[in-house]
């Protein structure tokens, strides 16, 4: 985990709705906080901001300290789950584990190791044979909650680019999947 800052946030969208209007926030590393408000407050865009995937209109988003506006979403180290869980319906719960890790090529003993470990941390030991139709809401939140941690492409890490913007291998701001 990583301390995350947003400053002064705003986000305007084509046409001129407001999404965002001036928002601080600090997470602190560890902490483990819930944006709650009103249908289309601007929770998902503030989620939307920190990951990369919109641009705010003005302010700051740092991720352990680094300022990331400019930094692709693949580059965040951020992995986050969608409303609808985007799990693929016709692959099962340890397929769906362990997807990213086979498209990342990672040894298939080391893959196997690791969908083990987030099935048992995420109480998914019982499902992997399942696919995802045949689950409640909340075994498909916690299988996509795994896949999106998975999602994070570790080997890329071996050239993380925070690294290299806050002093390379001797940084003292280390991303999680390099440290
Ligand atoms: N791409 C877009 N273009 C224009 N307006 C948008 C766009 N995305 C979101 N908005 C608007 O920005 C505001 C914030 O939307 P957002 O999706 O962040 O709300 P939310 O708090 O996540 O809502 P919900 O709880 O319903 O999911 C809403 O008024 C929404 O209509």
């Amino acid at each position: 985990m990583a301390k995350v800052e947003l400053s002064g946030l705003s986000k305007v969208f084509p046409g001129g709705t407001i999404g965002l209007d001036d928002v601080d926030l600090t997470v602190n590393d560890g902490e483990f906080i819930v944006l709650v408000g009103p249908s289309g407050c601007g929770k998902s865009t503030l989620l939307r901001i920190v990951a990369g995937l919109e641009e705010p209109t003005k302010g700051t988003v740092a991720i352990a300290g680094v300022t990331v506006n400019d930094l692709a979403p693949q580059l965040r180290d951020i992995a986050m789950v969608f409303q609808n869980y985007a799990l693929y319906p016709h692959m099962t719960v340890e397929e769906n584990l362990g997807f990213s890790l086979r498209v990342q090529h990672h040894p298939k003993t080391d893959a196997a190791r690791e969908v083990n470990e987030a099935a048992h941390v995420l109480a998914l030991e019982p499902l992997l044979e399942r696919k995802p139709k045949a689950l409640s809401g909340g075994q498909r939140q916690r299988v996509a909650m795994g896949r999106a941690d998975r999602d994070v492409d570790r080997t890329r890490h071996t050239r993380c680019r925070s690294h290299r913007r806050t002093g390379g291998q001797g940084s003292k701001v280390l991303c999680r999947v390099c440290s």
